[in-house]
């Protein structure tokens, strides 16, 4: 079996990188921003055509939620329109997707935990082009996987969860926002439950939610971080409701992940356990 994964440089894309070292009878084939543009129609036809993968992982994203308020047509330029014609060529070449989306499709006006048939109604530009992405590879293909998920962290790239370890390194003081409600994945988490979609060839197409379960503020987050590594009594930690940002973000936006526990028997870790462990990983 071949595996395309493009955005393999990014955080999700790295911790497959490493989830899948075991799976030797698959054929990765992990392709940058650099080597594979999904931008870049004609290439991406040519590398379908010579590689024809059975499965493509869509890790390739622009996910700048602050910029994205900027680069309105850049953030729909990858995250919907090369998934327009990345998902016409999964089509063609019977290859099947799994594509990323987000928890910032929703408006958080609800509260209670938002389910896949929820309505969607994004309030900054990254949900908006993201949700434009989902409707592009549902319109498009038939044999895909769409993953929404939210607060991605690990220990690659850019993320909140890096941010915090930086800052407190740097012994910086932290004034964090409650006015969120979310919840923090383990981006290894979601990689392992994305190559164990691929190793069981499932044919159980469609929208999933999937991301740790429980529920936390960004304030909670920081907190257990900091609590973790036994820095709470050397950095100072303030919540605060109001952190301006230029793009809104929902007030709350904790997914339910009952469709995707039940159909491929997961069981999914809670945030505080995955973080903790993925602390303890790095001692
Ligand atoms: N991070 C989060 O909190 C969340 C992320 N998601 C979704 O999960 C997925 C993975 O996100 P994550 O790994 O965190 O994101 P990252 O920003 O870490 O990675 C995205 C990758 O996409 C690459 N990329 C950008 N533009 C292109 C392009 N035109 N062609 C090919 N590659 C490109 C980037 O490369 P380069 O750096 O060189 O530009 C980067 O390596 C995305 O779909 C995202 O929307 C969903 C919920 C939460
Ligand atoms: C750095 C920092 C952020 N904040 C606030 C700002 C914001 O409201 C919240 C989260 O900050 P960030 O900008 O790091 O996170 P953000 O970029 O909004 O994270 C989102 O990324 C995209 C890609 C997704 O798909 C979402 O699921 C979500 O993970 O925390 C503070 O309160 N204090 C701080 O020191």
């Amino acid at each position: 079996m071949k595996v395309l994964v493009t955005g393999a440089n990014g955080q999700l894309g790295k911790c497959l990188q490493k989830h899948s070292k075991p799976l030797t009878e698959i054929k990765f084939l992990f392709e940058t921003s650099q080597t594979l543009d999904i931008t870049s129609e004609e290439t991406v036809k040519a590398y379908f055509k010579e590689h024809q993968p059975d499965f493509c992982i869509n890790c390739a994203a622009y996910t700048n939620v602050e910029a994205a308020e900027d680069e309105e047509n850049l953030a729909f330029q990858v995250n919907s329109e090369a998934v327009k014609s990345l998902s016409r060529l999964c089509d063609s070449y019977h290859t099947k997707l799994v594509h990323i989306s987000t928890d910032y499709v929703f408006d958080g006006l609800k509260h209670s935990p938002y389910l896949e048939k929820d309505s969607v109604k994004p309030i900054n530009i990254y949900g908006a082009s993201k949700l434009q992405g989902e409707q592009m590879v549902s319109e498009h293909m038939h044999a895909y996987f769409i993953l929404r998920t939210s607060w991605l962290y690990s220990e690659f790239g850019h993320n909140f969860f890096n941010t915090i370890l930086k800052k407190a390194d740097d012994r910086v003081e932290l004034r964090i926002t409650t006015e969120q409600i979310g919840t923090p994945t383990n981006a290894n988490d979601l990689a392992e439950m994305i190559l164990n979609l691929i190793t069981a060839d499932s044919n159980a197409f469609g929208l999933y939610h999937f991301s740790n379960t429980g529920e936390a503020t960004w304030y909670d987050f920081a907190r257990l971080i900091l609590e973790e590594k036994q820095l709470e009594n050397e950095v100072s930690l303030k919540a605060t409701f109001s952190y301006p940002t230029k793009a809104k973000r929902p007030k709350f936006s904790v997914l339910d992940k009952s469709k995707v526990e039940a159909t491929f028997q997961t069981k999914i870790p809670h945030w505080r356990e995955s973080l903790v462990g993925l602390l303890k990983e790095g001692e």
